[in-house]
């Protein structure tokens, strides 16, 4: 029987739907990956801002990590939101025992300007968590930190990338150019070659999630066997489609349509027929 592709996300939620583990699940669904989570923290949250946060107790996320990992198959994981040291501390340890690649979100604040993980967690993530990663995803200002160094250019993003995989022991790098410039390129930096992707800059506020969607669709492609760089170049065109049929749910930032691909091809479709 052939084996169904299956992935894991390790974060926070979004009880609108936008962002976080339920971001991440309908993305492995949309993919077609069996879609698994941890969860470490509910946040309450919507389009507009973060109203309140309540982690999960560190036995009980030790438990659901021991439930998934001692009896389900993982071909490709994620981490997402992870707020405490603690936390980083008991993930980094039963990650350890996990053969599949690991797509790092280094979430540190949301797109609101709400911050979601505690400031000595920032360098954990940096010191501990980085180097058992097979790709980290900032975007510009969580790259800037990990680096310590100010991105204000494409050539700046590439050396962040090479920092990133050289000094602090990442195995690759995709800094994500979301805000920089009127194009949306990222760079992805395996230690060797830069691999550049790029899209139409899409005039939207409906942004809310985008970071964990597209390290979601990533995870996914990586769970279904693709290499890193077909992986990255699918999940971009996945999270440009999505950011393109966002339906403007909400009062601030919307959601993006985890189904665009599948209207982009209705529409084709219904236009060729
Ligand atoms: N308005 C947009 N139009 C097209 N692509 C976008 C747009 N905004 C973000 N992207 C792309 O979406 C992907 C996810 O970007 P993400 O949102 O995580 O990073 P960011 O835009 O740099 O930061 P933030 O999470 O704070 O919005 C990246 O490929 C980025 O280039
Ligand atoms: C649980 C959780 N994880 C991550 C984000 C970041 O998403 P974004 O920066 O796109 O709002 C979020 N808002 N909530």
């Amino acid at each position: 029987m052939t084996q169904v592709p299956c992935a894991l996300t390790i974060a926070g939620t979004d009880p609108s739907g936008g962002a976080g583990i339920h971001a991440d699940l309908k993305t492995f669904q949309e993919l077609q990956s069996y879609g698994m989570s941890v969860i470490t923290s509910v946040v309450a949250q919507n389009t507009t801002g973060v109203q309140a946060i309540h982690h999960i107790p560190l036995d009980m996320i030790e438990q659901q990590l021991e439930s998934v990992i001692s009896d389900m198959p993982i071909h490709a994981f994620k981490t997402g939101m992870l707020a405490t040291v603690d936390m980083m501390r008991i993930i980094a340890n039963q990650i350890s025992n996990l053969d599949a690649p690991y797509v790092m979100d280094p979430v540190m604040v949301a797109t609101s300007g709400d911050t979601l993980i505690e400031s000595t967690a920032r360098d954990f993530l940096r010191e501990q968590l980085l180097p058992l990663t097979s790709v980290v995803t900032p975007n510009i200002p969580e790259a800037e930190y990990l680096t310590g160094e100010k991105i204000t250019s494409l050539e700046d993003m590439k050396k962040a990338a090479t920092i990133i995989v050289h000094e602090l022991g990442a195995k690759a790098a995709l800094i994500k150019g979301g805000h920089l410039q009127e194009e949306a390129i990222d760079f992805l930096y395996d230690g060797e070659r830069f691999y550049s992707f790029a899209a139409e800059r899409i005039p939207s506020k409906n942004t809310h999630g985008t970071g964990c969607t597209y390290s979601a669709a990533i995870t996914a492609y990586l769970s279904k066997g693709d290499s890193l760089v077909a992986a990255v170049e699918k999940a971009k065109h996945f999270i440009t489609l999505a950011i393109k049929h966002a339906s403007n749910l909400g009062a601030g930032n919307g959601p993006t349509n985890h189904w665009g691909i599948r209207e982009e091809k209705n529409r084709y479709e219904h236009a060729n027929n």
